[in-house]
């Protein structure tokens, strides 16, 4: 299937590349964050813009799909005056026909910011769709500053989702959450937050990875504990844990003998190298495409079940829907109680069609959204 537009950018200043791919528009508008990673290729943000039309369908909202990228590295000093450049570039999108976000290496903050700083409003293409919405877009600045237990709202809701799905999907396989075991791979903003979610609702998170290595304790980490050795990146520091947990490479954290494993870091994790080593009985994907097209095959001929990202990872999306397109206010556990019915009943859906017919969770929803891949 062919993307609706992909742009092709070069930034005067620097050289970096950068892409917009709008997979499909829906309504006259498609809405996909921007991201900002070295190495990044347009396939990449073509493979995400199209997995944001599959997210739109599992909740059912009416825009498409889009994603933004630029291939640099944000932890160098001049990222913002790249990003700011990138997005006044595609100025007429953003006005019309694409609303942005923040994504992997981007804060909202700084979106935010760029787009005042361009003369753009926050979900301009939306307000320019509708009008009449813009005390809808009130109710979104004041969910942004939601808090739950003192975390923002939009800091823990994607960890929520992918919790939430775990949950679900251990109870359709016979399982409860208390006391399964958990690896994770990621530590930044889903990671972090999914390992809550686990530790709060009585899992054994027994492993997590950030980019430097895997953290493990048979016995379950503390993971309060490690919530305050992370910095903002993601990154633990080793010096403030107990020298009982031993520290694997950051990829042991895949083929570990646990209930759950939840990839939320980078993409292409799990692959036909290493697909046959998985020995986790539930994959949750909190990133986005962790697993490419030849892995989930093994994993599934493996009678591994897979929670598709767009369905696990859903959670800020989630929140900017709620809000625009189901017209809820700005009130934290009504947010919550939406999310977790949606994806309660997607991830059912899901599992027990793919049952009925012998094909993975994806390919169950596939069908049902009436789509096909972008094959990896
Ligand atoms: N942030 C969101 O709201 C959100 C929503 C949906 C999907 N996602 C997806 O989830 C993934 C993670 O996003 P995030 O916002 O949590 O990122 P983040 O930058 O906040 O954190 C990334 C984490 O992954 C770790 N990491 C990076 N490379 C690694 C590697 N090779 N091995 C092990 N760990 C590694 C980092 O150390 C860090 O702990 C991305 O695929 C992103 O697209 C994010």
């Amino acid at each position: 299937m062919a993307a609706y537009i992909k742009t092709e950018w070069t930034d005067p200043v620097t050289n970096a590349k950068g892409y917009l791919v709008i997979d499909t528009l829906k309504g006259g508008i498609a809405s996909g964050g921007t991201r900002m990673r070295k190495g990044l290729t347009q396939k990449e943000v073509a493979r995400l813009a199209h997995t944001m039309t599959l997210k739109m369908s599992t909740l059912d909202y009416p825009i498409g799909g889009a994603k933004a990228g630029i291939d640099y590295s944000p932890s160098n000093p001049d990222s913002y005056g790249v990003l700011k450049r990138f997005l006044e570039a595609h100025k007429p999108y953003l006005e019309q026909v694409w609303i942005t976000s923040d994504d992997l290496g981007t804060r909202l903050e700084d979106i935010a910011r760029a787009l005042n700083e361009i003369g753009l409003k926050t979900a301009n293409a939306y307000l320019n769709q509708y009008p009449e919405a813009e005390n809808l877009i009130e109710n979104l600045n004041k969910a942004l500053k939601l808090t739950v237990n003192s975390v923002p709202l939009i800091h823990m809701i994607t960890g929520y989702g992918v919790g939430v799905t775990t949950q679900k999907a251990l109870e359709w396989l016979g399982r409860e959450v208390t006391g399964a075991t958990v690896s994770i791979q990621g530590f930044g903003s889903v990671g972090a937050s999914a390992a809550s979610y686990f530790s709060n609702a009585g899992a054994k998170v027994v492993a997590i990875a950030d980019i430097e290595g895997t953290v493990f304790c048979e016995d379950g980490l503390d993971i309060p504990l490690l919530l305050k050795a992370k910095d903002e990146y993601g990154y633990i520091d080793r010096s403030r844990l107990p020298k009982a947990y031993l520290n694997l490479t950051n990829t042991d954290c895949l083929t570990l003998n646990v209930d759950v494993l939840v990839p939320a870091a980078v993409a292409d994790v799990i692959n036909k190298e290493n697909a046959q080593d998985i020995k986790a009985k539930l994959v949750v994907e909190g990133a986005n495409i962790p697993i490419t097209t030849e892995g989930e095959k093994i994993l599934t001929n493996k009678g591994i079940y897979v929670i598709p990202d767009f369905i696990a990872n859903v959670g800020g999306l989630g929140m900017f829907g709620a809000i625009l397109f189901k017209n809820l206010p700005p009130n934290a556990e009504k947010i919550l109680d939406y999310l977790k019915e949606s994806l309660e009943r997607a991830t059912i859906h899901a599992l027990s069609q793919a049952n009925e017919e012998g094909i993975s969770p994806r390919e169950a929803a596939y069908r049902s959204y009436k789509t096909e891949p972008i094959r990896s």
